[in-house]
């Protein structure tokens, strides 16, 4: 059999290059090749990357090298990664075929519908790395599909359920926030418009999901006209099936870590740190952050709280400053950016407070982690909703009117969480379930495992 040669290009966020460079990773131990394509500032701004046998990197510019600013087009971005994308990767390929060493396939993560159509300009299979649950996939594809109005329009009723085949009640708030009429993105909806366009140009798409088949029994078989195929999750191995200790990290950060938290970690009893993270791109509002604030304070538990530097490289402004700094820093840790695994994994962790972005969401999983949802965007409004009422690990925030959640409500989600009651002891016990079930799943012989196995030999096989 020849050996497998993928090209596997990401969007240039972190939520996305995480899961891409972990699916890399497994698919060299698969004894595949990987070309990982990313953009130019995205490699800029990686401190260092995965030294792999079998791994190399491409770049390519997508039109703005010194990184998407406060003003810029997002529509113009959007159609200028496209526009360069399609053309590094077709340069790509072509040159690889003439030098002897041709790609076996195609993966790429969502938002990138474009790159379905070089491979198939190219006729080279292609796969999708879906990196969100199954049943995001499955809303927006009944949302495409007969209940675009019924979805769009809850948002005018937040407490009328939405019934969509086969899943759990709804309510606006748990669908995600792009299709609802409220969302102010109005470029994302045309992209993922093309994104299942170019899936349905493929009679049965293989979809690769970053969730495994015990987390989402239904969802990944919920479309008939799609072959959803279970892969995760995708943490490192030190983690998860613990193949491979020195895989300990995703190794593509974009941003520069702090070093004295694992120390500060050592220093605080079993189970009682707070640790808060909103990923790599939300920024909230100082009124929020306040909230926040105060709510952790009020809890009195040591809590350790990523609020990350401007991206523009601006210094904080006095008006920025939250107005209980000093005894923040005298009760927690703030650093600027962390290893969120090595975080999780600490003995002194008792509770994860997140946005719900699916990387943390699932690593929440794989580390046991009870978690208090607190959803903004995208997405995560339907991971809450599983947290919270499917795998039954966390409890969600309720915002008021305004959309600010109180230091109230996060105080009393974090007693929930944290304090020794029933509830967080059940929460406790269904973390630990999913801890198991995603570890059982991804070593040798397991779901995921055997999954991403098979797709590796059916596209090696399909080049013999
Ligand atoms: O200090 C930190 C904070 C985060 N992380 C890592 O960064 C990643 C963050 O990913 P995620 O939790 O998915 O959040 P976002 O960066 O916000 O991800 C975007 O992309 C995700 C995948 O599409 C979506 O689910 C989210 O809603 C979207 O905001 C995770 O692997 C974390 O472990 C760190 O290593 N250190």
């Amino acid at each position: 059999m020849v050996r497998p040669h993928f090209l596997l290009v990401t969007f240039p966020i972190q939520g996305h290059i995480n899961p891409g460079l972990q699916f890399a990773k497994r698919l060299i131990r698969l004894g595949a090749h990987v070309t990982f394509v990313t953009t130019v500032v995205a490699s800029r701004r990686m401190a260092k990357t995965p030294d792999l046998g079998g791994l190399s990197f491409s770049t390519y510019s997508d039109g703005y090298d010194d990184g998407f600013k406060d003003g810029d087009d997002p529509s113009n971005y959007m159609s200028e990664i496209k526009r360069r994308g399609s053309q590094a990767l077709t340069d790509l390929v072509v040159s690889s075929a003439n030098e002897g060493r041709p790609f076996t396939g195609l993966v790429y993560t969502i938002l990138l519908p474009w790159a379905a159509d070089v491979a198939r300009e190219l006729h080279l299979p292609s796969a999708l790395l879906w990196i969100q649950p199954a049943m995001v996939l499955e809303i927006y594809y009944y949302f495409f599909n007969g209940y675009g109005d019924v979805i769009r329009n809850s948002s005018n009723d937040p407490s009328s359920p939405v019934q969509l085949p086969g899943l759990p009640l709804l309510t606006s708030r748990d669908l995600p926030s792009f299709l609802l009429a409220s969302n102010t993105y109005t470029f994302m909806l045309p992209t993922l418009q093309e994104q299942l366009e170019a899936l349905e140009k493929e009679r049965k798409p293989r979809i690769l999901v970053n969730t495994f088949d015990a987390l989402e029994p239904e969802a990944l078989r919920a479309i008939e006209k799609f072959n959803l195929i279970g892969i995760g999750p995708l943490t490192p191995s030190a983690f998860l099936d613990g193949k491979d200790p020195s895989d300990n990290s995703f190794g593509g950060d974009l941003f520069r870590s702090s070093k004295d938290y694992i120390e500060w970690l050592n220093s605080k009893p079993e189970s009682s740190v707070i640790y808060v993270s909103f990923g790599s791109l939300l920024e909230l509002s100082k009124q929020q952050m306040e909230e926040i604030a105060r709510g952790l304070l009020d809890s009195g538990r040591p809590f350790l709280w990523v609020i990350r530097d401007k991206q523009s490289g601006e210094k904080e402004e006095e008006e920025d400053k939250l107005s209980c700094k000093e005894e923040l820093e005298e009760k927690g840790k703030i650093v600027p950016w962390c290893s969120q695994l090595e975080v999780l994994s600490h003995p002194s962790l008792g509770c994860f407070v997140t946005h719900c972005g699916w990387n943390s969401t699932l690593e929440s999983l794989v580390f046991g982690m009870p978690v208090v949802a607190f959803p903004h965007w995208s997405d995560q409004g339907t991971n809450a909703k599983l947290i919270e009422d499917v795998w039954k690990t966390g409890v969600r925030v309720t915002a008021n009117e305004d959309g600010i959640v109180e230091s109230e409500e996060i105080k009393r989600c974090l007693e929930l969480v944290i304090e020794g009651g029933e509830k967080g002891e059940r929460l406790r016990r269904n973390a630990r379930k999913w801890r198991n079930l995603a570890r059982e799943a991804s070593k040798e012989g397991g779901s995921s495992y055997e999954n991403l196995k098979s797709f590796v030999d059916e596209i090696g096989e399909a080049r013999c």
